[in-house]
């Protein structure tokens, strides 16, 4: 099974709601919205002045102007040149502002709705999908409300106030440079229909393909262990042919379209270049005229292009907005539940992942508060999701996990946390100091509380290096080992009354395993600790062990009892053993 099909994909907006987010993302600042619209409105006005004046001129010298005032309107003109310069270069600059400004919000607001997702959700997604949506995304959005935007409002209001000059000037050579307006459109619709299928499937594309090698990256070592590299070099690279076949698809659609609007372009001078000169020589129409009414024709392809090319970019913004705003339609978990204790129970639960069968069956288990309860079991029994719905990041499909008497997945995520801390062997670490990374898990710690966790986790390095070293992968590189027992020390810090540590030493190395988990269980002393343990010699020393067997509990008792009863956990302890 490929990474992405064991991903379920979130939901993408429709035209409707991409339309009301766009919205909301302009008029969270209409004022200089509307500011930027007056300048480049302004700044077309003056551009569109300069060929009119032209042709006065022209018009001028033949009907025997003065050189007085031919250097007049030159210097209207020049005027003209330096006013336009100014405003657009203003409006530019003020659209730039709002593009960044409109870009940070959506940012935060992205970051905000992510963090407020189910936790189940978010797992589901994977990380190519919600990655690709909180980055590449919203960089597409935010180049769209920074450049491709007001560019593409700059050239349509040139486009329409050159429109309007020509029929000034002359409107039967405004009437004839419209006769390639009809193909114009309909090429248009066409196009951007088209692309704008393109552009969505060329996006889940892109975000399947950075699936396929984030899921292949991170699971490097499953993948190595179980010799499927060449599997996922094919999935990578099918993934990848399907990429570069949208990118084909999108490319020739390109090519297509903007050579048609270039020969549009051409037909359209063609015309009103005939159409000029033969009212010319009928005597109909000035030269002036003509002339003006030439370059405003001139002048018109640049912006249709630049309109085109940006409607394109427009459309890749708003298939991105489309990924954006799905995220936003995602039910939001309500969190409100007010444990009373922290009484952590599991009661006749079922539980099984996305549509798939139960992987636990009507199992029940009550870890007794300040006990060190280890759990373990064969490979695949259900030891982890157990954890996982004590840790309230899945709900069970019947039954109840509740802390405190209420269900624990209903218990907001900062309350659940301050109670309840799950350790597994993914650990984060934040391109930050060393202090900034350990002070998460209680921010109003001192430095004294942090070394002191540090050590309490046997991270002497970590205590030598100092709190302001910074980590990540530009600075100092923490080993899987380390950077796990940058987590237990957050536990330490976070102080909490129940800790569950799913396979939370697995990284580092057994010699030091055991040195760490000595110093974990002092520092957890008097606490309520749920161990999911491979090794069983964790389990030893336990207050009780847990034994599961296929998504249920098989034995449950302390060791020695266990082991004078012969059953499943004898024989796992005799098999360690080596017996
Ligand atoms: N995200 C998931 N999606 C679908 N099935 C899953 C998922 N995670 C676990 N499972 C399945 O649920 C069952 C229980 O898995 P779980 O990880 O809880 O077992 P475990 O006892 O912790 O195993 P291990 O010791 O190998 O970690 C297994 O059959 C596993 O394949």
């Amino acid at each position: 099974m490929s990474a992405t099909d064991l991903h379920e994909r979130l939901p993408i907006a429709s035209p409707a709601q991409v339309r009301r987010a766009f919205r909301g993302l302009l008029a969270a600042d209409k004022g200089p919205a509307v500011q930027v619209l007056i300048m480049y409105t302004l700044a077309a006005g003056f551009s569109v002045a300069i060929p009119v004046l032209l042709g006065r001129v022209v018009d001028g010298i033949g009907a025997g102007w003065g050189a007085h005032e031919v250097n007049l309107t030159c210097a209207v003109i020049l005027a003209c040149v330096a006013v336009q310069f100014v405003l657009s270069r203003s409006g530019r600059r003020a659209g730039y502002r709002f593009g960044e400004r409109a870009a940070a919000r959506l940012r935060e607001d992205v970051v905000a709705r992510v963090l407020g997702l189910p936790l189940d959700r978010v797992e589901q997604a994977g990380r190519g999908d919600l990655g690709t949506r909180t980055s590449a995304d919203v960089n597409t959005v935010a180049d769209l409300l920074r450049d491709n935007g007001p560019s593409m409002v700059t050239s349509l209001i040139e486009v329409v106030v050159l429109y309007i000059a020509l029929f000034v000037v002359d409107p039967l050579l405004g009437l004839v440079s419209l006769l390639t307006l009809p193909p114009l459109l309909l090429a248009s619709r066409r196009y951007l229909r088209q692309a704008n299928r393109v552009f969505t499937e060329q996006r889940a594309a892109m975000s399947e393909a950075a699936e396929t090698l984030s899921a292949s990256g991170s699971g490097a070592r499953t993948v190595a262990a179980l010799a499927m590299q060449e599997e996922r070099r094919a999935i990578g690279h099918a993934r990848a042919e399907t990429l570069f076949e949208r990118f084909k698809r999108l490319i020739r659609l390109q090519v297509e379209f903007f050579f048609f609007l270039l020969w549009l372009n051409r037909l359209q001078l063609v015309l009103v270049v005939v159409a000029a000169g033969f009212w010319y020589l009928e005597g109909g129409m000035s030269l002036g005229t003509a002339i003006a009414a030439i370059t405003v024709v001139v002048r018109i392809a640049n912006p249709t292009n630049s309109v085109m090319t940006q409607l394109s970019e427009f459309q890749q913004g708003a298939a991105a907005l489309a990924r954006i705003a799905g995220v936003g339609l995602i039910e939001p978990e309500t969190r409100d539940a007010v444990p009373d204790g922290n009484d952590l129970v599991l009661d006749t639960v079922t539980f099984g992942y996305g549509d798939g069968p139960d992987v636990l069956h009507g199992l029940s288990l009550h870890p007794r508060q300040g006990e060190r309860l280890v759990v373990v079991g064969p490979s695949g029994a259900g030891k982890s999701t157990i954890a996982r719905l004590l840790a309230g990041i899945d709900r069970p499909r019947t039954g109840t996990a509740t802390l405190g008497g209420v269900p624990v997945s209903d218990i907001p995520v900062e309350e659940l946390r301050r109670r309840v801390v799950l350790v597994t062997q993914e650990h984060y670490v934040f391109t930050a100091t060393l202090r900034e990374n350990l002070i998460l898990a209680a921010p109003d710690a001192d430095d004294a509380r942090l070394v002191a966790a540090l050590r309490r986790v046997d991270a002497g390095w970590a205590v030598a290096t100092g709190l302001d070293t910074m980590l990540g992968p530009e600075h100092r590189q923490l080993t899987t080992a380390e950077a796990q027992q940058i987590a237990l020390a957050r536990v330490v810090i976070a102080d909490p009354p129940i800790v569950i540590l799913d396979e939370a030493t697995a990284g580092i190395d057994p010699a030091s395993a055991g040195n760490v988990e000595v110093a974990l269980a002092a520092a957890l002393e008097g606490r309520t600790v749920i161990a999911i343990a491979h090794q069983l010699q964790a389990a030893a020393s336990a207050d009780r062990i847990a034994v599961v067997e296929d998504g249920r509990i098989a034995e449950e008792g302390p060791h020695a009892a266990l082991l004078a009863a012969g059953g499943v956990y004898a024989g796992l302890w005799h098999a360690w053993q080596g017996d």
